[in-house]
């Protein structure tokens, strides 16, 4: 069998160890020939690709970003309609020039929606679920996500010691589209005084309470807020331009909250945009694990045709699930999650 594998989406740390996982249990044990096509769909579409054996895969463990790249390239030259079989026909007639009997598609919510597309149309497909947001279905954690919310929490730390110095409030943003898992995770690591997620809005005047409380008890604060957060009755700011898929790009909302806090609070504000920091390095151990983990299990899933699944983290297994199951719905922050929470901000 001959598997190409592909990345889809943003980058997401651990994408390199999930390729070597599934390498070396695909190739060296189970003897597939594996390729990998660069810069996700585009490297399909041009036939730019290149063989993954072991040497390929060398010390690929620890390294951030993927080496085969990723996109936003759509995969099908127009929405696939009803007539399915029609709309997969240029696909399939690629994967028989490359000599490709399947797919490992590596990535988010996105992602595995082609992936759903491509085996309902009877391609063997197998998916591998990456994204720092945490945001997909079927999978407990995704690889990528512990390391965004290491590095968010460090920031949160950093910028703790310049803001208690001067008495200002330091407003934080993260990534994470419409879901507040870094937001929330990387709060509670750095002991947030207040963390806004997507999932709850918040009026600007309870926000700027919670910040003059902790003022009235001699601290500064640190707001953490997550990109796709809105105050209440507001909308998600929005940056100029789209993404390669040609959706709005999220962020600045910490350059629209901060002077909002210190208008209401007399309190002086600075904002700080994590951006892409949140993407780029080294992956935890944790997210080289489980992104090895999954590579594994991907490749053991191909070699008995669990087609049409994604490997998935469920408790401390990583287990293959229905591509249903990890699609149609976001992954959101439950309000319980958030609730225990707020419970303490101020
Ligand atoms: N419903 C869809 N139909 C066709 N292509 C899609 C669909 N959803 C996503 N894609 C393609 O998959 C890519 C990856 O999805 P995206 O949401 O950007 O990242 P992720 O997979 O990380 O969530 C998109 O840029 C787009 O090309
Ligand atoms: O790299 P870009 O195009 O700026 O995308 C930024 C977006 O990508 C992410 O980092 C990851 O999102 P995906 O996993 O859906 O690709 C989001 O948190 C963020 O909104
Ligand atoms: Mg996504």
């Amino acid at each position: 069998m001959r598997i190409g594998v592909l990345c889809s989406g943003g980058d997401s740390p651990g994408m390199n160890a999930a390729i070597r996982g599934a390498v070396l249990r695909g190739v060296d044990v189970h003897g597939f020939e594996m390729v990998g096509f660069m810069d996700g769909w585009r490297g399909f579409h041009e036939g730019d690709l290149i063989e993954l054996d072991r040497t390929a895969v060398r010390g690929l463990s620890p390294l951030g970003g993927v080496v085969l790249g990723t996109s936003r390239v759509p995969p099908f030259e127009a929405p696939i309609g009803d007539d399915v079989e029609a709309g997969l026909a240029p696909i399939e007639a690629k994967m028989e020039q490359y000599g490709i009997d399947a797919f490992m598609l590596i990535g988010g919510n996105g992602t595995q929606t082609v992936a759903q597309i491509l085996s309902g149309g009877g391609i063997p497909v197998i998916g591998l679920p990456k994204t720092i947001d945490n945001d997909l279905s079927g999978t407990d954690f995704t690889f990528g996500f512990d390391t965004a919310v290491s590095i968010a929490a460090e920031a949160i730390d950093r910028l703790r010691t310049t803001g208690d110095s001067h008495r200002r409030c330091m407003v934080l943003e993260v990534m994470g589209r419409d879901a507040g898992w870094i937001a929330l995770h990387a709060g509670m690591a750095g002991g947030a005084q207040v963390s806004l997620i997507p999932e709850r809005p918040e009026s600007i005047e309870q926000v700027s309470e919670w910040v003059l409380s902790v003022r009235d008890r001699g601290r500064s604060s640190l707001v953490v807020v997550a990109e796709g957060f809105k105050l209440k009755g507001g909308e998600s700011v929005v940056r100029d331009g789209l993404d390669g898929y040609g959706r709005p790009r999220l962020g600045g909302v910490a350059e629209t909250l901060a002077p909002l806090i210190e208008q209401h609070t007399g309190i002086e504000t600075r904002a700080t945009v994590l951006g892409h920091v949140q993407r780029g390095g080294s992956p935890t151990a944790f997210d080289r694990v489980l992104a090895t983990r999954t590579g594994m299990a991907a490749a053991d899933a191909a070699r008995s045709g669990q087609w049409g699944t994604m490997a998935a983290l469920k408790g401390d297994r990583v287990e293959m699930v229905p591509l249903e199951e990890a699609v149609g719905r976001l992954k959101t922050v439950p309000v319980a999650r958030y609730e225990e929470v707020r419970l303490n901000f101020g």
